[in-house]
């Protein structure tokens, strides 16, 4: 009951909803893209915003300024996850992304680090383009399934620089297994969303209890969750007994060792937050410019980056514009603060609103219009605006970033080398609207939309089917 109500500091908490008395503001989340309601929170309250769901108290980071000053300038404070025993029940308690901020979590991220730094990062580039170019061959032959397309490249980078794996275009085991855990992580994850979370003694009884049918649902997802992490690792060990293992981080880290299993899942994890990538087929431009710097004889390279400013900020605007995790991860304090003159308590939940942030109208005008132009400056120089903020904040930003950054970008620059994208018509020759969709929950994907993608012309098709011969 203190910690509900307790604050003996003698100092306000930061201004927010008023709580009921034992439910907090529960009754105030809403199911769907619940970072709209936190938005107009702070149009109401301010950058920084306080509630509490039961005996949580939950700090949101509004603005720049305040997810500045609280996860980089005071890392050493906010840099530890909410504990959720869900997450535990579920099996997910192996990822990097969800461990507590302790010696664990640091020995699992300097791992990471060190397969995904940007001189590392930068060797995966050959395998990145070969993904990206069965992509491009996918549309040409199968535009209608562009979505299972684009979703199956982000996996199939991760799957082939992790494990040396190469997926199938449709329907591939691994990535349907990755593809269902994080599904079950983001159905229990979001604040209000298990009971157990909020009553954590609840883990604790067996599931034919009234309200405790969790149980059975956390045991199935703790099945996959396994599943997902031993099935390719025993790829790697099979094909490596066997002599025929593709050069990959799992095989030269192999020390047949617990942390490279996790480590590695988290990142089969992560390839799906890549679905930013569906986001820019809403928007159609720029074509122009690569057919001047590039010219259409040969498909992009990771060196044209630096001399294609336009598709740099359409790449920007994708990432500004619908951020896949709207609400980044949760971090948590491991001890109480002040901060301009607000108490937050050890243990707060703090979530970086990244979607306020960039949808803040003093920084991008008209916020929901997509439009990459906002990125130059008025004498038509790239600005320097270059932060993704979807990547997130502090110790625990992205650490996957400089190869999400590198698939992003090169997937966006080869499929506008070589095809149009334009909306569908219907059988009257009406063209259809595009009503974007997000999915709800932790990670939020576009939904499946109709639209024509057709390549530009004779010899971008020629360019697409040749590199298979590459
Ligand atoms: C467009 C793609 C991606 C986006 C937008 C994204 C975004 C994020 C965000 C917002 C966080 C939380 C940062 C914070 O706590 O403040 C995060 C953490 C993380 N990401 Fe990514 N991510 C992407 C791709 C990837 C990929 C491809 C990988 C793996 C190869 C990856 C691995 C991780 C890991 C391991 C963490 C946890 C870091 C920690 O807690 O110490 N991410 N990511």
């Amino acid at each position: 009951v203190s910690s509900w109500l307790g604050n003996s500091s003698g100092l306000p908490f930061p201004p927010g909803p008023a709580p009921r008395f034992i439910t907090g503001n529960l009754h105030e989340i809403p199911a769907k893209q619940p970072w709209l309601t936190y938005t107009d929170w702070k149009s109401q309250y301010g950058d920084i915003v306080h509630a509490r769901i039961f005996g949580q108290h939950i700090i949101f980071a509004n603005s720049l300024k305040i997810a500045t000053d609280l996860f980089e300038k005071r890392s050493h404070l906010y840099s530890d996850r909410p504990a959720a025993p869900m997450i535990d029940l579920i099996g997910w308690d192996f990822n990097v992304g969800l461990m507590p901020y302790t010696d664990k979590w640091r020995q699992h991220r300097r791992l990471f680090q060190q397969s995904f730094r940007p001189d590392a990062a930068r060797t995966y580039r050959p395998i990145q383009m070969t993904k990206i170019h069965d992509f491009l061959r996918g549309l040409l032959s199968r535009p209608e399934d562009f979505v299972a397309l684009y979703k199956t490249v982000a996996a199939a980078i991760i799957m082939a620089t992790m494990y040396g794996y190469q997926v199938e275009p449709i329907e591939d085991h691994f990535v349907t297994l990755s593809e269902e855990a994080v599904k079950m992580l983001s159905d229990t994850t979001l604040p209000g969303a298990a009971a157990v979370n909020a009553f954590p003694f609840l883990r604790h009884l067996p599931g034919w209890l009234p309200g405790c049918g969790f149980q059975y649902f956390a045991a199935e997802c703790r099945k996959r969750t396994e599943e997902m992490q031993q099935v390719p690792f025993d790829f790697v060990k099979q094909n490596m007994r066997e002599g025929t293992s593709a050069k990959s981080i799992v095989s030269t880290l192999l020390e047949a060792n617990q942390v490279i299993r996790a480590v590695s899942a988290t990142a089969y994890a992560g390839a799906f937050t890549v679905s930013s990538l569906g986001t820019f087929f809403y928007a159609m431009a720029a074509q122009s410019e690569i057919d001047n710097v590039i010219g259409t004889h040969r498909l992009p390279e990771f060196e044209d980056r630096p001399s294609l400013p336009y598709i740099e900020a359409l790449y920007r605007e994708v990432m500004r514009w619908k951020p896949v995790l709207p609400l980044g991860v949760p971090h948590a304090t491991i001890a109480d603060d002040v901060y301009e003159g607000y108490f937050i308590p050890k243990g707060a939940t703090i979530i970086s609103n990244i979607w306020a942030m960039t949808h803040d109208e003093s920084i991008y005008p008209e916020p929901d219009r997509f439009n990459p132009d906002r990125f130059f400056t008025a004498d038509g120089k790239l600005n320097d605006d270059d932060t993704v903020l979807a990547f997130g904040f502090g110790r625990r930003i992205c650490v996957g970033r400089h190869t999400a950054d590198a698939t992003v970008w090169a997937t966006i620059v080869s499929v506008l080398s070589a095809f149009t994208i334009a909306k569908a018509k219907d059988e009257a020759g009406n063209e259809i609207d595009i009503d974007p969709v997000y999915s709800d929950g932790f990670v939020s994907h576009p939904q499946p939309f109709q639209c024509s993608i057709a390549p530009r012309s004779e010899l971008a098709q020629n360019l697409v089917e040749a590199t298979a011969d590459l």
